[in-house]
This record gives structure tokens, sequence and C-alpha cells, in this order.
């Protein structure tokens, strides 16, 4: 039985739900999956920072109450974060890295990546900022050190759009996508034309774990961006950063905007998308855009995304699923650690043969 030693960087939404995952489902992906999750570290800014070697109870740690610097009275806990010594210290396979995305410059998860991976620790990620924005020397630096970097869940939380279209479209020649990829804004324009003020509807969307820490991302369409330019980066073979993609979000849509749209049989949608162009350019867009009702993403609604690859033997290839929510996206780590799991069982195989 493989047993894999994690450290949470970052405890809020995702990363307690993973916690809640491990409580509930440890037993059962021992017997399905071939591994249990053991938690021998958590840092987080609030809470503080844990290391205990032969293992944190996932339940203890999702039902205390801790109060701001409350791992500090846990044993082998302190009160302060301690990110870099937690990962380049803990006895841990695999760093699980859930702090808040940074739309300009990734950091600092961009750091708690590198100091993971150079320590020959595996990276599993929800964060947008370091695949956004440093993915490729992240990639590097992992092979270079003979572990994984993993992140499925930067984009469409537990669907699997990235490793679906890499692993299964390989070879139908992808010339584009176009996508609703913002869970909190669709919830939000779906919200808005059920009659609900645009504050309101926001709200909701925090209060469900849908929102950035800052929900100006997600109604800005800086999200969208940052997942445009992983999308266009992994997929396309681009080499985008966020500046390249042009970028409009929803908050100038007015109610009267809303309803006069569903008036004329349409709705509004935060689209991002990105295109080969003939000189084998890519390039990449965000904005609000009012599709008819026959149009295939006008009826993704609520927290749902979808996005729809343009393929040259295929065709179109639409994905669609949640594209945010807690246990949703701890899903994705979950399928990250999956995917890291199968490529050592794969490597051991061929060392056999
Ligand atoms: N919630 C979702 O639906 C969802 C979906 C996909 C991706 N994501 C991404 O996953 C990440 C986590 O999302 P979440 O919903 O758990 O966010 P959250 O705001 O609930 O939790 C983030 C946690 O990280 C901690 N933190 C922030 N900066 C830190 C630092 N420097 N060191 C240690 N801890 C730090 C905060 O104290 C907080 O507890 C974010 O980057 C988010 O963009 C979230
Ligand atoms: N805030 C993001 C989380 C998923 O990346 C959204 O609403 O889509």
């Amino acid at each position: 039985m493989t047993v894999y030693n994690i450290a949470l960087i970052g405890f809020g939404g995702v990363n307690r739900a993973l916690a809640e995952l491990i409580a509930a489902k440890n037993q059962l992906w021992e017997r399905d999956l071939g591994f249990r999750l053991n938690i021998v570290a958590v840092s987080d800014l609030y809470l503080g920072s844990v290391i205990s070697p032969n293992g944190l109870d996932a339940m203890t740690l999702i039902e205390a109450k801790f109060e701001k610097g409350g791992f500090g009275q846990l044993s082998g806990g302190n009160a302060e974060t301690d990110n870099e010594t937690i990962i380049k210290m803990a006895p841990a396979d695999i760093i699980v890295e859930a702090t808040f995305t940074n739309p300009k410059d990734g950091e600092p998860a961009v750091s708690h990546c590198r100091w993971a991976l150079e320590t020959g620790k595996h990276v599993v990620t929800t964060n947008k900022g370091p695949v956004a924005i440093a993915a490729q020397a992240l990639k590097a630096l992992a092979t270079a050190n003979g572990v994984r970097f993993e992140y499925e869940g930067a984009v469409m939380s537990g669907t699997p759009v990235i490793r679906m279209a890499e692993n299964t479209l390989a070879g139908a020649e992808l010339k584009g996508f176009e996508g609703i990829l913002n869970g909190t804004s669709n919830f939000v324009l779906g919200r808005m034309e059920s009659g609900l003020d645009f504050a309101s509807a926001v709200k909701e969307a925090q209060e469900l774990g849908y929102a950035e820490a800052d929900p100006t991302a997600d109604v800005e369409g800086f999200d969208v961006r940052l997942k445009v330019v992983i999308l266009a980066n992994e997929l396309l073979g681009a080499n985008l950063k966020p500046e390249d993609v042009t970028c409009k979000g929803i908050s100038g849509l007015s109610a009267s905007d809303i309803e006069q749209a569903a008036k004329a049989g349409s709705r509004w949608k935060l689209v991002g998308s990105s295109v080969r162009n003939d000189d084998g350019s890519v390039t990449g867009s965000v904005a609000p855009r009012r599709l008819g009702l026959d149009h295939p993403l006008a009826g993704v609604n609520g927290a749902t995304n979808a996005v729809s690859l343009d393929t040259e033997l295929l065709g179109a290839v639409t994905i669609t699923g949640p594209g945010a929510g807690r246990i949703e996206t701890a899903y994705a780590l979950l399928s990250d650690i999956v995917a890291i799991h199968s490529a050592g069982a794969s490597a051991i195989a061929k060392e056999a043969a």
C-alpha cells in the first residue's frame, strides 16, 4: 500500500475540502486507487503552521474552530506562517498549493512551487498564478528534479479539461477554443437574470465558495484571462502572458442590459477564447458576449463552465462540468495525485520490463 505524505499550503475552502475528502474517503482510495493520503504539515497565512511527521488527523483539522494563529496550540505547531520551512523541511512527498491566486506575478505561490520542486517534492495546485505565469519554468524544474507539477484544477476546477484534451485529443489538431471559464461571473449573470442585484449575486457566489478572495478578479475577467493563458499555452503551444490577452469583465453590464437580452431571446455570457491565426500566432481575449439561446454556451448556467475546443479532425468538442466549488476543486487535486501515482506505477513497470 502506498502512502503519500502531503503538506497543505493554504487552509481555506479548497484544502479544507481536500482534508474532508481524506477523512471520509481514504479507505475507499486505498481499495480503489491503491494509495492513501497522510497530512504531515499545514501552513496558512491566518492560522499559522504545523508539522507532524506521523500525520495530523484530518477530521480534527476540519472540526477544530481555530482562531488566528490557532495552529500554535497543536503539537509541532507555530502561530506564525512558515511556508518556506514547511515546504522544504516537512517529510512530504507532495506539496498541495492552494493559497490566493495573484494574477499579477503569481507570487508567493510561484516561490512555494519552486521550493517544493527544488527539494524533490511533487506539486499539485489549483492556484492559477504560478501556472499562467511560470508553468514552463516550473515544469522544467520538475523534470530536472524527477518530480511532477500538476494543475488540473487551475481551469474548470475538477472538470478534466487539461488532461482530457492532452490525453484523449492528441492528434486531433486543436485550432482554438472558446468557453465559459469563470463560475462566479456565470453564476452572477444567472442570478441577475432572475432579478437579483449585482452586489447581492456576488455575495452569494462568495458564500458558496466560488469567488476569489478578491472577487474583482472574477467580475473584471482577470481570472478568465489567466485561464485563457493557461489553456492557450498548454493546448495550443503558445507563449502568452496575461497582458497579451485583451480583457473586459461583466461589471459594466446593467440589470437593463440583461433584461433586454432576455426579452430578445439571448443571454450575456463572459467568454474567454483563443485562436491560432493563419500566420501561426496565437491570440486570446476575454469579453462579455450576447449569445442567442441556440448557442452551445448559452445554456451553461450557475457555476458550471464549458469549453468548446475547435479541432481540425473532429470539429468542435465541448467539455462541460463544474467550474468552481470547494469539493469540486479538491477533486482536481485528487486527480493530480492519481496522475502522479499512475506515472510512478508506469515508471516502475518500465524498469521491471
Ligand atoms: N474555490 C474554488 O472554486 C476554486 C476553483 C479553482 C481554483 N481555485 C483556486 O484555488 C486556490 C484556493 O482557493 P480557495 O477557494 O481555497 O481560497 P480561500 O480564499 O478559501 O483560501 C485560501 C487560503 O490560503 C491562505 N493563504 C493565502 N496566502 C497565503 C500564504 N502566502 N501562505 C499561506 N497561506 C496563505 C488563506 O489564509 C486562506 O486560508 C486559489 O488560488 C483559487 O484561485 C479555487
Ligand atoms: N473564482 C473562480 C474559481 C475557479 O477558478 C471561479 O469563480 O471560476
